[in-house]
């Protein structure tokens, strides 16, 4: 077995985090560090696809990333073994703390995913569901991007598809709602989402509206107007990431370097 094979004997599980997406995400410990352990359900996820793509996602390897430490496929079900975030899902993160946050720890939070996504873009690897929910924070708050790619995996059609009930329309490019088209410049659209959930401090976005009256509102050129926190600044960046061509949106590497150079300014 490969040198990212984990022997279960190693592991020791705690208390347990939640219900992932595949099964229940438990808190443990490998070689004395902790790490969360993702169980995979069979019928969940397609087990051989993903013994292979597990190769590619640990190759992924940056600071802004949640770290896929190695998994346990020598016996079923497959467990997952990912650095250990404290504090948990952003979502939460921020709705917890709502009013304490300073402009410098929001546009920190921006900075630190755009870092991660610009690592994933130079790796031509696509998000495909970027979201604060998908994020989570160190015990240093660190914002870490996690779960990238692993939508493939989900056999749930009420995720997958556009139409369906948890399909994420409120993070998602025109392209990717009509056709279905992932690239980076798809991930970067839900990024400007993404921004705007941190700028609101956790609010759903377009929350007074349904899923199908969202798709009108983009439709008629609509978008997410300024939260109250949110520096014209950002919010220009974010209406960039939301130009309706792909093509006329910013890559990453562009972000980072404006998000950085708003860091520098007093
Ligand atoms: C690494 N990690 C994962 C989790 C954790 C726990 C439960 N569900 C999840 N989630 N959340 C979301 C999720 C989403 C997907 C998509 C394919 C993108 C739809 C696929 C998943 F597999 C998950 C998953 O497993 C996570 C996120 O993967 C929680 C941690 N930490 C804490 C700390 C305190 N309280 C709670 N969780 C942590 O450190």
């Amino acid at each position: 077995s490969d040198k990212w094979e984990i022997h279960p004997d190693e592991l020791t599980l705690s208390e347990e985090l939640g219900s992932g997406q595949f099964g229940l995400v438990w808190k443990g410990s490998w070689n004395d560090l902790h790490v969360a352990v993702k169980t995979v359900r069979e019928g969940f996820m397609s087990e051989e696809e993903f013994k292979e793509e597990a190769q590619v996602m640990m190759k992924l390897s940056h600071d802004k990333l949640v770290h896929l430490y190695g998994v346990v496929t020598l016996r079923s079900p497959i467990y997952l073994v990912f650095e250990f975030m404290e504090n948990g899902c952003l979502t939460d993160f921020l709705r917890a703390r709502k009013g304490r946050f300073s402009q410098e720890v929001l546009l920190g939070m921006c900075l630190d995913v755009s870092e991660g996504m610009a690592y994933l873009e130079s790796s031509n690897f696509i998000h495909r569901d970027l979201a604060a929910r998908n994020c989570l924070v160190s015990e240093d708050n660190v914002v870490k991007i996690s779960d990238f790619g692993m939508t493939r995996f989900v056999l749930d059609d009420q995720y997958t598809s556009s139409f369906g009930s948890k399909f994420p329309v409120r993070w998602s490019s025109p392209e990717v709602i009509k056709f279905g088209k992932y690239s980076s410049k798809s991930d970067v659209w839900s990024f400007g989402v993404f921004m705007w959930e941190v700028y609101s401090e956790g609010r759903v976005p377009y929350d007074t509206r349904s899923n199908a009256e969202v798709v009108e509102t983009l439709n008629a050129g609509l978008r997410l107007l300024r939260p109250r926190l949110c520096p014209q600044s950002v919010y220009e960046l974010m209406q960039w990431s939301w130009k309706e061509k792909p093509e006329d949106r910013p890559s990453f590497a562009l972000l980072l370097h404006e998000l950085s150079c708003l860091e520098q300014e007093p």
